[in-house]
């Protein structure tokens, strides 16, 4: 009973949280979010937007002044007036040519605002991409980002700028049209009207919806370029295992669900349409109706009657031009959001004072790992309880079964990724020690895993690490790695041309170009992750010997499944059970001797 009570007093407040959280379904409040950021762009070409604005309710004034020219000139040719023909006639066609001229100027003016802003927001975007958390970044796949990148800068670029001018534009039309209307008949203004509320109460609805299928599109294209990009990536291997008949019907099963959705979107979008065009009509038939019995009543004139048609369809396409901002303006935002998760990623650790370790540079760095955790995953260690040191002068190598964590160790070193417990940190001959961060990776040349040669010449690939290089210090990069005596014979020797990730050069020869730009860039610290893996042995041992010799204070780690290295290393770790182990030199010469 008293329960009861108790109910029966709640349900107001019930029914209001209900309704307040209808109104807060975060819907709203996500799309002012998502445009508030977008207005971060926009306003910066203000003066340019409000001298659109400007142009724009110029030009539908224009075009208004037009519509009553003409209502007098049929007046005076109906016989109504015959003074001033000449005058309307003249305002009549001025207005129109204006009107004209303002909107060539206006178009000018947006397609250029777009690209301005456009290079705005990619340019930012990609520097915040590129000091993101690699973490955080490695949970897209870069078809996703490239997607985002361009496709969703470019919706959000081609309305950051319109959106607010269209806004202005399309009220003031409609405002100057209602008054146009209301100024010769009231009745009339307010059946032009008529549809109005009813575009009120469906707004809601169609708004989350078209946000809703929007975010759908995105991710359903996004999905589309991963599949995409990776294919054309691995291009060699999908023919050479005689796949490609299944990729095939891969991209067509992508276009497919690709193609439902958009499909699926389109209808609702003729729907929406259709219901508005039926409101529209019924509001014109009743208009034309209204007309024509003042016209029979004689208490308008033919002109008035045109005035009144064309003006009651003008307030209706400036009503519709308002509209349909909205699926715009909603596109914007979804794309938007889908930009500002990128912005958002937690940025790389900077410790400003690194570069202060620059001072003891000539005498080389250590490197050191204590008692260091890592997982990828929660609560899935990679790397337990681990401990490595890497002396100036020296030679490391880190062994081990593929995936167990050798290049995870070279993440570490790098600051990519961070220990969740224990430290990684470098240390300067005066004592100095930090722990490794965005900020320390200039002390450090890296060679990765795989190809990382870039379409261009030899010498662009090297200049990448040290724009000023002359010549001869990539010759003598070249030297050290090993690389010179394939490069010399080719027909344009450093200027030579290569293709992506190294089309035109073997394995080999693209590893030693890699290493070869790891020493030009001259750092104190090389680390090396599998950058051997496709030589000889002998040309392997000359490489490594090479660049000890020529820098006696480097540090070296060489990550590697091949023991012909071991013997020239002062320390060799073996990863394996999540454990980093130093071997003895028994066991590392056993090692050597098992392969
Ligand atoms: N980007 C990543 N995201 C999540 N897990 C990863 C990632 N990279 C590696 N791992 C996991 O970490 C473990 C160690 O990988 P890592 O690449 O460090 O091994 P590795 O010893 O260098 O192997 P290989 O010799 O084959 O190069 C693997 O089991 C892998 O599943």
């Amino acid at each position: 009973m008293e329960d009861n009570e108790q109910k029966k007093k709640t349900i107001p407040f019930e029914s209001l949280d209900v309704l307040l959280s209808r109104i807060k379904d975060g819907t709203f409040s996500e799309i002012i979010e998502d445009w508030k950021w977008i207005f971060s762009y926009s306003k910066r070409y203000k003066f340019a937007i409000v001298f659109y604005v400007f142009l724009g309710v110029l030009s539908t004034t224009m075009g208004l002044v037009s519509s009553v020219a003409s209502k007098y000139l049929i007046d005076i040719i109906t016989g109504y007036q015959t003074d001033k023909l000449v005058l309307l006639a003249l305002i009549m066609v001025g207005s129109a040519v204006f009107s004209l001229a303002f909107d060539s100027v206006i178009n000018r003016i947006s397609t250029k605002l777009s690209i301005y802003i456009n290079n705005d927001i990619q340019a930012d975007i990609f520097d915040k991409i590129v000091d993101a958390d690699w973490m955080a970044l490695n949970g897209y796949s870069n078809g996703d980002i490239l997607n985002r990148f361009n496709s969703d800068i470019g919706t959000v670029s081609s309305n950051a700028i319109s959106w607010l001018p269209t806004i202005v534009i399309a009220v003031y039309r409609f405002l100057a049209t209602f008054f146009v209307i209301l100024h010769y008949d009231w009745v009339m203004a307010l059946i032009a009207l008529g549809s109005a509320p009813f575009m009120l109460l469906i707004s809601r609805f169609v708004v989350k919806k078209q946000r809703e299928y929007g975010k759908k599109v995105r991710e359903m294209s996004s999905n589309l370029m991963t599949f995409e990009v990776e294919t054309f990536y691995n291009f060699d291997s999908i023919k050479s295992f005689g796949v490609a008949p299944h990729y095939s019907k891969k991209l067509r099963w992508w276009q497919k669900k690709f193609k439902n959705v958009s499909l699926e979107y389109n209808l609702f979008t003729i729907k929406t349409n259709i219901l508005l065009s039926v409101m529209g009509t019924a509001v014109q038939f009743i208009a034309f109706g209204y007309c024509l019995f003042r016209l029979w009543t004689h208490s308008i004139t033919y002109g008035t009657m045109t005035l009144f048609l064309q003006q009651r369809s003008n307030l209706t396409g400036a009503f519709n031009s308002v509209v349909s901002i909205i699926p715009s303006f909603l596109n914007s935002s979804v794309s938007a959001h889908r930009i500002r998760e990128l912005v958002e990623l937690p940025k790389e650790v900077h410790i400003p004072e690194s570069s202060e370790l620059d001072a003891c540079m000539a005498d080389g760095f250590t490197v050191e790992m204590r008692g260091a955790d890592f997982a990828y995953t929660d609560g899935k260690n990679v790397i337990q309880q681990s401990a490595l040191i890497a002396k100036p002068g020296e030679i490391v190598a880190l062994v081990g079964a593929s995936g167990e964590g050798k290049t995870t160790l070279i993440r570490l070193i790098l600051g990519l990724v961070r220990p969740q417990a224990g430290e990684a940190v470098i240390c300067a001959s005066d004592g100095r020690e930090l722990p490794m961060n965005a900020d320390t990776r200039h002390l450090f040349a890296y060679v990765p895993q795989g190809n990382t040669i870039l379409s261009g010449t030899i010498a662009e690939n090297m200049r990448m690490v040290k724009e000023d290089a002359t010549d001869e210090e990539i010759i003598a990069a070249l030297q050290i790695a090993c690389a010179w005596d394939f490069v010399q014979k080719l027909p344009e020797t450093i200027n030579s041309k290569i293709g992506e990730r190294g089309r035109g050069l073997s394995e080999g020869q693209a590893q030693r170009v890699a290493i070869a730009r790891a020493v030009l860039r001259d750092a104190p610290i090389l680390l090396l992750d599998e950058a051997t893996s496709a030589l000889d042995v002998t040309t392997e041992r000359q490489v490594l010997r090479n660049i000890i010799q020529q820098k006696p204070n480097k540090t070296c780690i060489v990550t590697t499944h091949r023991p012909s290295v071991l013997n020239m290393c002062q320390r060799v770790y073996r990863v394996m059970d999540t454990q980093v182990a130093e071997l003895s030199e028994e066991e590392s010469s056993r090692m050597a001797m098992d392969f």
